[in-house]
């Protein structure tokens, strides 16, 4: 059996890098097992105040953000953190060397019924500044809290999953996940259609149209709500996620964040052989303007983001 940090030691000579990553895999380790008794502990309501998106944080974004800050403050490598449920970029260490960006629970409106959470992060160079491109990412990962917790992470080369044991070690369970260049299944939230642009509309048009449509397979539609879960399927067995720009989104600029949800779920998305796209270039070839910034996120299966994009490039 292989550990994380026995992983880590193939994977990064850099001490201070791969300090940073356990970290954050430890306040994930502690994370599972606050999640698995919440509901007794009465934690999966509302914490009566709202971030900076606006949105009404729940007891556990609260407290899932601060078990992160915990971690990573006890850790002098990091030198800020940008959160989602932080208003502002948090100054850790004078001499830290890495940014990390951070949704600390992803999905956080499926906890009420016990479906499936996560974590994501991003790390950084600190000497690129707050606004630096996805590409520049030094590592990412995500950790989804389902039936067994699971760790994925890349450094610069491939993805590897872990799982939590008992003990609360997170071993190695994938070393090389590819995710599928072609897909029947993709996700994305139907109920918005009325909102849609007409890329999206044809694209899922012709999926719904199954064998005898353009694109000549019958297709599954999968939409769990939690994009930890959501990608997670897909870098497991394939398929698309789609949260495009739509009418009611377009003037924040989509619905998901740059920073610490589309990019370093493209990190990983890219590092396992799929593609993501904003529908006219790479998420993590997007120039950043705000920590908290909005972009339009498609990402997947390469035969899958490729129809997207033709529809796309039609204008
Ligand atoms: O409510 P919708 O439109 O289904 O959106 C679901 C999306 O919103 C999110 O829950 C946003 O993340 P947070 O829970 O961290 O705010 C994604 O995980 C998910 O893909
Ligand atoms: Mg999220
Ligand atoms: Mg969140």
């Amino acid at each position: 059996m292989t550990t994380l940090a026995q992983w880590l030691t193939t994977e990064t000579e850099d001490a201070a890098l791969r300090g940073v990553i356990g970290s954050m895999a430890a306040a994930s380790a502690e994370l599972a097992g606050v999640l698995r008794q919440a509901p007794i502990a009465g934690q999966t309501g509302l914490a009566g105040a709202t971030n900076v998106q606006g949105e009404a944080q729940k007891a556990l974004d609260v407290i899932s953000n601060d078990i992160v800050l915990r971690h990573l403050k006890a850790d002098n490598a990091v030198a800020v953190l940008i959160s989602e449920e932080l208003d502002e970029a948090l100054t850790l260490s004078e001499t830290g060397k890495y940014i990390v960006a951070t949704d600390p629970l992803d999905g956080s409106s499926n906890l009420d019924v016990n479906v499936t959470v996560g974590t994501i992060f991003s790390i950084l160079p600190s000497a690129g500044g707050l606004l630096q491109k996805g590409r520049a990412q030094l590592a990412a990962g995500y950790v989804a809290y389902g039936p067994a917790a699971s760790l994925v992470l890349r450094i610069a080369g491939d993805v590897a999953v872990f799982t939590l044991d008992p003990a609360g070690a997170w071993i190695v369970t994938a070393t090389a996940a590819k995710v599928p260049e072609a897909s029947g299944e993709f996700a994305i939230n139907t109920a918005r259609e009325r909102f849609w642009d007409e890329a999206t509309t044809g694209y899922v048009r012709d999926s719904v149209a199954g064998e005898t449509g353009p694109a000549g397979k019958r297709y599954n539609m999968r939409w769990v709500g939690s994009m930890v879960a959501d990608i997670h399927r897909i870098l497991m067995r394939g398929g698309i996620f789609l949260y495009p720009l739509d009418s009611e989104t377009v003037s924040k600029g989509g619905r998901l964040r740059l920073l610490y949800e589309a990019n370093p779920m493209s990190w990983l998305v890219e590092g396992a052989g799929g593609l993501s796209t904003t529908g006219h270039q790479s998420i993590l070839d997007v120039e950043p303007t705000g920590i908290h910034q909005r972009v339009p996120v498609i990402l997947g299966s390469t035969e899958e983001v490729r129809r997207v994009e033709k529809w796309y490039a039609r204008g």
